[in-house]
């Protein structure tokens, strides 16, 4: 039976904060994967990536085999966490897997980029994660939820799709 939810998306498409609120608000424990990567290395995310994005992969697959075996967790992943099958079995196993789908156009901030052109690196970096995953988050996604409102709202979308199993609490 799935006892845990994991959260998958975007970078900045609110899996750790809405994971912190769903936690809140199920009562249920809350493990965010880059936080567990990071206690596990005593290294921040950027020092591991600048040893190269394969050396950050392994450990995140080794990480998070161990955190999917969590019972009763809410699992917020980081945006790559589906860049690896095996990563996404091992969640599965215990875990529904909820697609925050959140535009780009939300994650930054619905702002005019060519008055910016500090953070035009970052859209169209982002555009380009999109275009390379967006399958792979629907793929891999139980249900698809749209957090382009509140997080209240996202909040409540996620608990009225959830099984009545985990939404008991
Ligand atoms: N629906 C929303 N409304 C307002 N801010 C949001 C919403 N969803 C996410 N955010 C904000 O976006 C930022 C990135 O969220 P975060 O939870 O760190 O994303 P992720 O873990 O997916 O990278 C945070 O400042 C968060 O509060
Ligand atoms: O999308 C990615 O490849 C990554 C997303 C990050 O997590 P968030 O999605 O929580 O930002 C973090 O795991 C790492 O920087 C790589
Ligand atoms: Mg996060």
């Amino acid at each position: 039976m799935k006892e845990n939810i994991v959260l998958i998306g975007l970078p900045g498409s609110g899996k750790t904060t809405l994971g912190r609120l769903l936690s809140q608000r199920l009562g249920l424990q809350f493990v965010d994967i880059d936080v567990e990567i990071e206690r596990h290395t005593h290294k921040t995310i950027s020092e591991l990536f600048e040893k190269g994005e394969t050396y950050f992969r392994d450990i995140e697959t080794e990480v998070t085999t161990k955190v999917a075996q969590a019972r009763q967790t809410i699992i917020s992943t980081g945006g790559g966490v589906v860049l690896r099958h095996n990563n996404m079995i091992s969640l599965q196993e215990k875990g529904l897997i909820i697609f925050l789908n959140r535009s780009v156009k939300s994650i930054t901030g619905d702002i005019d980029i060519q008055m910016r052109p500090l953070l035009k690196d970052g859209v169209e970096r982002l555009n380009k994660l999109h275009d390379q995953r967006n399958h792979l988050y629907h793929q891999y996604a139980d249900i698809v939820i749209d957090n382009d409102t509140s997080l209240e709202e996202t909040v409540e979308q996620i608990i009225e799709h959830l099984p009545k199993t985990l939404r008991k609490h």
